[in-house]
């Protein structure tokens, strides 16, 4: 198997695996925006087996920072620990430490509640409640804050509208929202996460479960959002995370092994199993 070395790759690295030309981001910008979520020297133990070996990445504000890397790399585990999922399962165990704007979110400054109403995640499968489209939304904000209900009602249709869904609900907002289309599912699922207000939203595989169109519409909704939140993103698909992401890693055996501005990290990637990873010669 013969492999490209970075100085043979092509100037803007999408030839090799038909990759869409990455966002040109950070290392051409005279400065960076501010680090939100610091991971630092982070291990993760499931028992006895490690399944993240210190790392250490800054997620930047602003930003979409995706994680790739074959199936085990450790990449759902990563973003299960800034949600503090692990805490419910005795035998899972980190070491090491995670910071939003400077603060820890695992030891006891931070709460878990306060640290998920900070952090929100969206699962691989959308999960919406068997409830309304209207419920599915407010169920969260009904638990967390006392809002008077035409609050609710304002705050309900922001965050069907953030998620650019409202246009196609508003007028069947106390349908199940197990009616929906799969994309329109998604989308509910990030309006409710967003309807907290959260500052970081984690994603893990949003799209796997989508077609192309309905990938490309969550894929415009994280692009508007982005402006707002701080994105992280795990995906088995490279367009993908060259499509909307500034930063990306590349994880293999729970080592983050390169870390760096999207576009440099496709284009230039230091090192040799990034390089067979993002050129598909893996393996
Ligand atoms: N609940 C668990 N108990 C024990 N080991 C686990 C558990 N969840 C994950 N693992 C192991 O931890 C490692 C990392 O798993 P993880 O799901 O984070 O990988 P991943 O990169 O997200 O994989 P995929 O791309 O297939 O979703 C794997 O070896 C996996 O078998």
């Amino acid at each position: 198997m013969s492999i490209h070395t970075p100085s043979s790759l092509p100037p803007d690295g999408s030839a090799h695996a038909g990759l869409p030309a990455p966002t040109v981001f950070a290392s051409r910008q005279a400065t960076l925006p501010p680090v939100k979520l610091s991971v630092r020297n982070l291990s993760f133990y499931y028992g006895d087996a490690i399944a993240l070996r210190n790392i250490s990445v800054d997620l930047r504000a602003n930003c979409v920072t995706a994680f790739i890397g074959p199936s085990g790399c450790g990449k759902s585990t990563l973003l299960r620990i800034f949600n503090r999922m692990y805490e419910l399962y005795p035998d899972q165990r980190v070491e090491g430490d995670v910071l939003l704007d400077g603060v820890s979110i695992l030891g006891d400054a931070m709460d878990p509640a306060s640290v998920r109403a900070r952090i929100g995640m969206v699962f691989q499968k959308p999960t919406p409640f068997p409830m309304s489209i209207y419920d599915n939304v407010a169920i969260g904000l009904r638990i967390n804050e006392d809002l008077k209900p035409a609050d609710l009602d304002l705050r309900v249709e922001e965050a069907l509208r953030k998620a650019a869904l409202w246009d196609e609900v508003k007028d069947i907002l106390p349908q199940s929202g197990l009616s929906l289309s799969g994309g329109q599912q998604q989308r509910l699922c990030i309006a409710r996460t967003i309807a907290l207000k959260p500052e970081v939203i984690l994603l893990d595989e949003p799209c796997s479960a989508l077609d192309p169109i309905t990938t490309a519409r969550i894929e415009e909704t994280i692009e508007e959002l982005k402006a707002h939140y701080t994105f992280a993103i795990v995906t088995h698909n490279l367009q993908q995370a060259a499509r909307i992401s500034d930063f990306t890693g590349f994880m293999y055996l729970g080592e983050m092994v390169e870390f760096g501005p999207t576009q440099d990290l496709f284009t230039h990637p230091r090192d040799r199993r990034t390089q067979d990873y993002v050129t598909g010669r893996f393996g």
